[in-house]
């Protein structure tokens, strides 16, 4: 068994009447990187702010190396809150100073890791800069280097990529990359479902506060089932090439390019041989569903992806 991690034990929460979270279980281990996805109000920033601290769960346990997450435990964490936390007025290097010293680091120590946090993440220039007079993306960059500068042993961002330009966005990427590399277990939310199947090595889909699927693009994938689609692009095939084969629904064509859902008895060296019978074939590929897809079949209840 892979060395424990973060775990998010049965979890439970209630707003009120509002049940925000029923026994959300999943683990994050050292060195992965782990998207956390979901629908708006599906019960991620909850889980977040529950694994921090900053709220108490009902029913459930959050560990980190097989141990209850403790007061002390907590301290090694390095968090970004969805609604961001840095004081507007205060200079950017002050404040980083300040937060690390927060967390325990000594004065000289504290200086130099907001120092190099500010130079990795492209900000360094803006270190005498009041947060406020920084654009929102590097305000967002400041707002990691927040989450970072402690050298924290678990990371838990809370839609860490959302706003940020592309360049912000491979910087952050990088930085994410690196801290798993190093063994830290770093869990992120996002909608950017793109990003997160480039980048994570699994992914939680949460719906209506329940972990719904879990597990590597392939291995959700796997679950997941569902017809092979194929692309054939063939550019003297008529309209109409693929219409009448045993087991095969024509999608869609764009261009030369046909969709193809194979089906009961469909065959897809049959669709290749008359593919081929029309004149050249460019392409012949199986489409994989993509996260984007997967997602939709999970939250929507359906095997049947967009
Ligand atoms: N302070 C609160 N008081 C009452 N209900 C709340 C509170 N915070 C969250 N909720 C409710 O709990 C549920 C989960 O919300 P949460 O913010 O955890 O979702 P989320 O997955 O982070 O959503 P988003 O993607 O929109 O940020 C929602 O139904 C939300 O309305």
């Amino acid at each position: 068994m892979a060395e424990p991690g973060l775990e998010i034990d049965g979890i439970s929460k209630k707003y009120g009447a509002v049940v925000a979270l029923q026994q959300m279980t999943f683990d994050v281990r050292p060195g992965e990187l782990f998207g956390f996805v979901g629908s708006n109000g599906a019960g991620k920033t909850t889980t977040m702010r529950i694994a921090l601290g900053v709220l108490s769960a009902d029913a459930g346990e959050v560990r980190y190396a097989g141990e209850r997450i403790t007061h002390e435990t907590r301290r090694h964490i390095g968090y970004m809150p969805e609604e961001r936390g840095l004081y507007p007025k205060m200079k950017v290097g002050e404040q980083l100073t300040y937060l690390a010293r927060l967390h325990g680091m000594a004065a000289g120590e504290a200086k130099a890791s907001a120092g190099k946090w500010t130079e990795r993440l492209g900000v360094a220039a803006r270190r005498d800069d009041e947060v406020e007079k920084l654009s929102l993306g590097n305000q967002q960059r400041v707002q990691l280097a927040a989450a970072l500068v402690h050298e924290p042993r678990i990371l838990v961002l809370d839609e860490p990529f959302s706003g940020l330009d592309p360049v912000a966005v491979d910087v952050m990427s990088g930085v994410l990359r690196e801290k798993a590399a190093e063994g830290v277990p770093v869990v992120f939310s996002s909608h950017q479902l793109d990003l997160v199947e480039r980048l994570c090595d699994r992914i939680g889909i949460v719906r209506n506060g329940r972990m719904e699927a879990c597990g590597s693009v392939p291995e959700l994938r796997s679950v997941a089932g569902g017809a092979i689609r194929l692309l054939v692009d063939a550019p003297a095939a008529p309209p109409d090439w693929a219409t009448a084969l045993p087991g095969v629904r024509v999608l869609g064509r764009e261009g030369d390019v046909t969709e193809l859902e194979l089906g009961e008895g469909g065959d897809d060296q049959a669709v290749l041989r008359v593919a081929l019978d029309t004149g050249p074939v460019r392409e012949f590929t199986r489409k994989q569903p993509s996260l984007t897809d997967l997602f939709r079949s999970v939250v929507s209840g359906h095997q049947e992806a967009a």
